[in-house]
C-alpha cells in the first residue's frame, strides 16, 4: 500500500504543496499579518517541508520545534487555525491530491489543534 507520503507526490510533490501553502498564507488576509513578519520564510518553508514529509511517512527527519514550542506566545485563534486549514486544502486541491489523502492530511493537522491555538 502507498504511504501518505507517496500519495502526496513524495519529496517533489510536498515541496510544491508547501510552496503553495505559504503563498496562500501570504495572500490570506486572516493570517497574512502572522506570516508577513516572519524574518526567514525559506526556513519556514524548509521546516514545513520536513514536517509534512516526516508526518506522512517519508524518510526525512524534522529538525524544527515541536508544535507547542513553535506557536507558544502567539495566541492563535480558532479563526486563524481554520484559515490555515483552508489554505492547506486549497494547496492540496491545486496539486491534485486525491480526497482520501486530503482527509488524512486534515485529520493529522486537526489532531495538532490543541498544541497550536490559544498558546
Ligand atoms: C496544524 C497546523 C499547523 C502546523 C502543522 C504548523 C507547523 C509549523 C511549523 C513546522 C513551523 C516551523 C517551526 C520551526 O521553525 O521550528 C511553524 C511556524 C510558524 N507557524 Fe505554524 N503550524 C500550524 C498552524 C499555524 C497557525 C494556525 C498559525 C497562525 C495563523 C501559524 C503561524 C506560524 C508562524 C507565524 C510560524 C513562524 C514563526 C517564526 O519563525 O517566526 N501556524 N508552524
Amino acid at each position: 500500500m502507498l504511504t501518505l507520503y507517496d500519495r502526496l507526490g513524495g519529496s517533489d510533490g510536498i515541496r510544491h504543496i508547501v510552496d503553495d501553502i505559504v503563498a496562500n498564507h501570504l495572500a490570506n488576509p486572516v493570517v497574512n499579518p502572522r506570516f508577513a513578519h516572519v524574518a526567514d520564510l525559506n526556513h519556514l518553508r524548509e521546516m514545513a517541508f520536513q514536517f509534512f514529509c516526516m508526518g506522512s511517512g517519508g524518510p526525512q527527519h524534522y529538525s524544527g520545534k515541536d508544535m507547542l514550542s513553535a506557536h507558544r506566545g502567539m495566541n492563535i485563534s480558532e479563526q486563524e487555525y481554520l484559515a490555515v486549514m483552508d489554505d492547506v486544502l486549497a494547496a492540496l486541491d491545486k496539486n491534485k491530491v486525491d480526497d482520501t489523502a486530503k482527509h488524512d492530511v486534515i485529520a493529522i493537522l486537526y489532531s495538532l489543534k490543541g498544541d497550536i491555538i490559544r498558546q
